[in-house]
């Protein structure tokens, strides 16, 4: 039988940042392009996000540090997609990009990390734990008022050294990254995502492109991961619902029981003044616009909580 011409793969580059959970996840498209016939090449770059080191995210602008050179790569031409993690990709898209495809997810939880202790509760009393996510923050502080939360920055690697340097007792990574970069083995437990409850879009990778590159949305459609899609789309409406950004304690988590996506969410005040709120609901989700509308519902219980959105 007679199979119809198709154009042969257009060629790709990739635009990198550098750290070696960057290069894993562009390595990781890479390969699946690959094996679909595209020749990819990686253009590695330097973001501000990766240079920043002293000072907490949240206080100098937030989540395009990340993603800001890499989208104006694309703009130029030297290079054709993005790949994210998608909790670090803000809500809105600048004008001109979009998002082509989310993948598959990798576990979304937190992990605790520590050489010493076990698990959270294992931590004596006052015990000192690393991280600036300001959403661990009041999570972590929830659960264990007396813990002592010190700023911890910089990418896997040096997070780990930090660690083992001494400087903490604990630490708080996002089990994906771990997983990925064959450091399992560091994790001592995970959070269960009712104590713990993850960031938006956590453990998920998306894939940026120029939205008019129709030629190249199309071609990546097949890796695409359905219902990861709908679940990070429903916890991203929530972020996007509070005007959510590194400055705000956000969580939001979704989870299949068969078609029905449950979706969780926390708000925590950033000056740590009131109590959490929390929000739950549920629905029957099969197209992105049901995953947002869940997202809204979600994000206007936590208003009625208490929350204050921006
Ligand atoms: N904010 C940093 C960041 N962005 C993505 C990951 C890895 C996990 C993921 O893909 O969501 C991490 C590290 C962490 O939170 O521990």
């Amino acid at each position: 039988m007679n199979t119809p011409a198709t154009p042969s793969p257009a060629p790709v580059v990739i635009a990198t940042r550098e750290s070696r959970l960057a290069l894993w996840q562009a390595e990781h498209v890479k390969a699946l392009l690959a094996a679909r016939g595209h020749t990819v090449t990686l253009l590695g770059m330097t973001t501000q996000g990766d240079q920043i080191l002293d000072r907490s995210l949240s206080k100098v602008g937030g989540k395009g540090l990340f993603v800001k050179e890499l989208e104006v790569a694309l703009e130029e031409g030297r290079a054709h997609i993005a790949v994210h993690s998608l909790k670090d990709v803000p809500m809105e898209l600048p004008e001109g990009f979009a998002l082509a495809c989310v993948m598959e997810r990798e576990d979304p939880r937190d992990a605790f990390v520590s050489p010493r202790y076990a698990s959270l509760a294992a931590l004596p009393q006052g015990a000192v734990v690393g991280t600036s996510s300001l959403r661990r923050q009041v999570l972590l502080q929830a659960l264990r008022p007396d813990l002592k939360i010190e700023p911890l920055r910089g990418n896997l690697d040096t997070r780990l050294r930090k660690l083992d340097e001494g400087q903490y007792d604990a630490i708080v990574l996002a089990a994906a990254g771990l997983k990925r970069l064959g450091l399992g083995e560091r994790i001592r437990a995970v959070f269960a995502p009712d104590e713990m409850l993850p960031a938006a879009g956590q453990g998920a990778l998306g894939i940026e492109v120029r939205s008019d590159r129709q030629d190249l949305i199309a071609a990546l459609a097949p890796l695409a991961h359905q219902p990861t899609w709908l679940t990070v789309a429903a916890e991203r409406a929530v972020s996007r619902a509070m005007g959510g950004s590194c400055s705000m304690p956000l969580a939001a988590h979704g989870q299949w029981h068969g078609d029905t996506l449950h979706l969780d969410a926390a708000w925590g005040d950033p000056e740590g003044r009131s109590a959490l709120v929390r929000a739950q609901a549920q629905a029957p989700v099969a197209t992105l616009a049901q995953a947002e509308a869940l997202g809204d519902a979600v994000a206007a219980q936590l208003r009625a909580g208490g929350a204050q959105g921006l």
